[in-house]
């Protein structure tokens, strides 16, 4: 498909930019920077990949819900890091296979939102749809989408990448293969104009890259079969992911691994499916069923956080470490019974002491909800609540070796 065809494509979830000479000059910057990753990181990851899709590893990915902009958030990559790896070994211990680790990060800066407003005391403005498109306070000023906040989106995710590497939690081809350091970054990729100016022609191979993060997913409110997003994964050669929520049926899986995968390789197409405790058990089977016999080797990870998110009676958007631990039993249950690999899973957390989520052993309550509640957009697992998971994965996973 040429590129013109490629933009007439309906993009759902896309900012109106008011200032388009703005928009032309910033994306024609960014065509001009180098990629953020390398072709054979890419390569490197999509090989991690395949052997979980294959049964013999997992898959670890976990960050923020939004990133944000400044030097806070930079500061916060070492403890999601850290994390990340303590649970890596706490799975890694109890079932024998290699975990992949894998950020949302570097690049996690754009958000789908259910309203495209927000009202307040009679004042309506543009959603926050993450730092990459507008700011977070409720200010006309501050929720004006601004295109130059795709640069400055670049410049943050080459930060944390610098300080990823600081922390000796390389990605990649440097470190070597299997010393346990490894590292790779992964976002939504949902805001086109950003996306499509990082793409790079691997000069090597020949093929397009998405140069903004290694691993690039599509969001449930944007895995239209016949949407742009599915089209711009479908046109680069990182490993690619589709969020896959309870409406989803096995025949728009089967048509997605057609678009994503046609030729079936381990590695490239990774499925998270995002059910909600509550219907995990019933809506999950017959999709893991149909894609499993019609021979397809996707990935399948368990996202047990988007299912589970609810309003408490004082507006906070919250969610029960509870539901999340019950999600993820199940999801591991599910494939045992089918005879499918539960290949991972993808987690809103940080590596601080937020009090976002309610449960785990520090015992969050709703009422200390107001105390740290820090995230920019959705309710992320603590420190310790990670931790508590990564144990109680490590359990589940663990039975079945
Ligand atoms: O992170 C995911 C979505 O952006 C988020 O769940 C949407 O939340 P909203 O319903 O507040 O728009
Ligand atoms: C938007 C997200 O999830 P989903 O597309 O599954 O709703 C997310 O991962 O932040
Ligand atoms: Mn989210």
């Amino acid at each position: 498909m040429t590129t013109t065809a490629v933009r007439t494509l309906p993009a759902a979830q896309q900012p109106i930019w008011p200032d388009r000479d703005a928009l032309e000059e910033t994306v024609s910057r960014l065509r001009a920077l180098p990629a953020l990753v390398a072709p054979a990181e890419c390569d490197r990851l999509r090989g991690l990949l395949a052997a979980a899709a294959l049964g013999e590893g997992l898959l670890l990915q976990g960050g923020h819900c939004a990133e944000t902009f400044g030097e806070r958030s930079l500061q916060q990559v070492d403890g999601v890091v850290t994390t990340l790896r303590q649970m890596s070994e706490v799975l890694t211990r109890a079932t024998g296979l290699p975990v992949a680790g894998v950020g949302r990060m570097a690049g996690q800066y754009a958000k789908p939102r259910s309203k495209p407003v927000e009202t307040q005391d009679g004042l309506e403005l543009p959603a926050y749809r993450g730092d990459i498109v507008n700011g977070l306070a409720f200010t006309p000023e501050d929720r004006t989408p601004d295109p130059r906040r795709m640069e400055t989106a670049y410049r943050m995710s080459e930060a944390t990448l610098q300080r990823i590497t600081a922390l000796g939690a390389t990605s990649v081809s440097g470190l070597g293969a299997g010393d346990g350091s490894e590292f790779h970054v992964s976002h939504e990729a949902l805001l086109l104009d950003y996306e499509r100016a990082l793409v790079r022609i691997d000069p090597v191979t020949g093929r397009r890259y998405a140069g903004s993060g290694h691993l690039l997913w599509i969001g449930e409110r944007t895995r239209q079969l016949d949407g742009a997003h599915v089209d711009f994964a479908a046109s680069i050669a990182n490993p690619v992911a589709v969020k896959v929520g309870p409406t989803a049926t096995a025949d728009e899986l089967l048509a997605l691994t057609d678009l994503l995968d046609p030729d079936g390789e381990p590695g490239r197409l990774t499925f998270i499916t995002r059910m909600g405790a509550d219907r995990i058990e019933d809506v999950l089977p017959p999709l893991v069923q149909k894609v499993t016999a019609s021979g397809h080797p996707v990935l399948w990870v368990c996202d047990p956080m988007h299912g589970n998110t609810r309003v408490t009676d004082s507006g906070v958007k919250s969610r029960r470490v509870a539901d999340i631990a019950a999600e993820t039993r199940s999801f591991v249950a599910v494939h045992r019974d089918v005879g499918s690999h539960p290949g991972g899973l993808h987690l809103e957390m940080t590596g601080g002491h937020v009090t976002e989520c309610t449960g785990g052993t520090d015992r969050v309550s709703t009422e200390d909800l107001h105390r740290a509640y820090e995230s920019a957009c959705d309710p992320r697992l603590n420190r310790s609540q990670s931790i508590d998971l990564a144990f109680l994965a490590a359990e589940r996973w663990g039975e079945g070796r």
